[in-house]
Formats: C-alpha cells, structure tokens, sequence
C-alpha cells in the first residue's frame, strides 16, 4: 500500500499487456516530443507538421497543445507561475500515458519554467522525452504576433506575458533546438524533418 500526495492506501494495479506489446503492434516507439518556445515561435505549426510527416509515413501520433488543452482539461489555470507549473505538470502527465500507450506524443507548449520541463522528462523512463527549444528571437514572434497578444502586452492590456513581463528560460541541454539559418526560419516542413531524422536516427519509428 502507498500513500502518493493526498491519495491515501492504494495499490498499483498492473495488466498483463504492456507498453512493449503495444509497440509491437503499432511498429514505433511511444514517447514524448516536447516542443517549447515563445508564443509565436511556431510551436503549434511544428507539432502540426511533424504529426502529418509522421501519419503519412504509418505513424500513430497525438498533439497535446497548450492553447487547446486550455479550453478543456487545463481552463481552471491562470498564467501565474503556480497555474504554469500545473498546466505543465498535467500535460506532462498526460504525455506519459500516450507514451505509455504506444504513441509519439507531440506537446506544444509555451513552459517557459525549465524546473517544471525537467519535471515531465523525469516521468519519463528510457530517455523517451525529447525537448525541441524553438531558438527564434522574440523581435520574430513578435513581428508574426498572429493573435495580436504581443501588442496587448506591450500596451499593458496582458499582464505576466512570456518574454515581456514574465521569463522564458532556454533549455540548456535539451535534444533538438530549431534555428533561424541565414536570417530565415526553417519552412514547417524542414522543421518537422529535423524532428523526423531525430526520431528516425534514434529507433523511435520501429517496435
Ligand atoms: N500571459 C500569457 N503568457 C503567455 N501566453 C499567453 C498569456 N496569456 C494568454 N496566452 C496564450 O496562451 C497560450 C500559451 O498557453 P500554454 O499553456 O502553452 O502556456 S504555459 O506553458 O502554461 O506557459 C499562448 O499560445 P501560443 O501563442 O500558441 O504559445 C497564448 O496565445
Ligand atoms: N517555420 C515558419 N516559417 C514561417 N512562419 C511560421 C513558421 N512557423 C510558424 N509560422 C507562423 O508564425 C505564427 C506563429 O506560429 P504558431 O505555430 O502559432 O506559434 P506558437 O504555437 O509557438 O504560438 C503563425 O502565423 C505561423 O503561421
């Protein structure tokens, strides 16, 4: 019997099919790709690309995203530090379950709290906790400012937004960093690749 946080006298239950035999059948290896930057860093485009890239080769993925994620399982949750730090923790928590299950799990979030990153791989076993840092300056996300919230902040209408008023701390030792290569960001599609070749290179796309 254990005692995890406030769940008292319970029980590990474990079944008879496992996360291998799943593999097996799906032909990959579940795992998480962790995509964190900036708003307006293309988080949401990458994930989106590397899911169709992946789908057309026979791979079974899902996108945990944080906007969407905030319309359901996540909307009780600020943007203070704490809410973050338990936005990130949950969507972490869900990642493990897909990988569990079998399947590439692409999060794209903003977790700009490397405590809170670092949190999620050590859910992880076998290193299968990929962090993709998306290197783009803010000048750029704050040019592209799609959803005109940059703006918002710079005016004072968002408080405690990221890379304005709130921090953003770069991976230090994190597995992919997509860059800007000769004043040009990489389209979705070479940026996916990148992902790709990772994934490929790495026995992520065999049982
Ligand atoms: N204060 C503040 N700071 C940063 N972002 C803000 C804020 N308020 C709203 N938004 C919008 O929320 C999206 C980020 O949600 P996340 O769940 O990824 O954020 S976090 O990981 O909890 O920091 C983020 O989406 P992306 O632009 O796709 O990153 C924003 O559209
Ligand atoms: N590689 C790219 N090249 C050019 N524009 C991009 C690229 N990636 C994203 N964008 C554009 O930048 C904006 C922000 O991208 P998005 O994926 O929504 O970022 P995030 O999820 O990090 O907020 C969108 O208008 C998107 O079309």
């Amino acid at each position: 019997m254990s005692n995890i946080g406030k769940s008292t006298n319970i029980l590990w239950h474990n079944c008879p099919i496992g996360q291998s035999d799943r593999q097996k059948l799906l032909g990959q290896k579940g795992c998480v790709v962790w995509i964190t930057g900036l708003s307006g860093s293309g988080k949401s485009t990458l994930a989106c690309a590397l899911s169709h890239e992946l789908h057309y080769r026979g791979h079974i993925t899902y996108v945990l995203d944080g906007d969407n994620l905030r319309h359901g399982l996540n909307r009780d949750l600020s943007f203070k530090a704490e809410d973050r730090a338990e936005n990130i923790r949950r969507v972490g928590e869900v990642a493990k379950l897909f990988a569990d299950a079998g399947i590439i799990c692409i999060a794209s979030l903003i977790s700009p709290y490397r405590r809170d990153r670092d949190a999620c791989r050590a859910l992880l076993p076998d290193s299968n906790f990929i962090e993709v840092f998306m290197d783009l300056p803010l000048k750029i996300c704050e040019a592209r400012d799609p959803k005109g919230l940059y703006k918002l902040a710079r005016t004072g209408k968002i408080k405690g937004f990221t890379g304005i008023d709130d921090p953003y701390e770069p991976p230090v030792n994190g597995e992919i960093v997509i860059t800007m290569k000769d004043g040009e960001c990489p389209s979705p599609k070479a940026m996916a690749k990148q992902v790709l070749s990772y994934l490929e290179e790495n026995g992520y796309l065999q049982a």
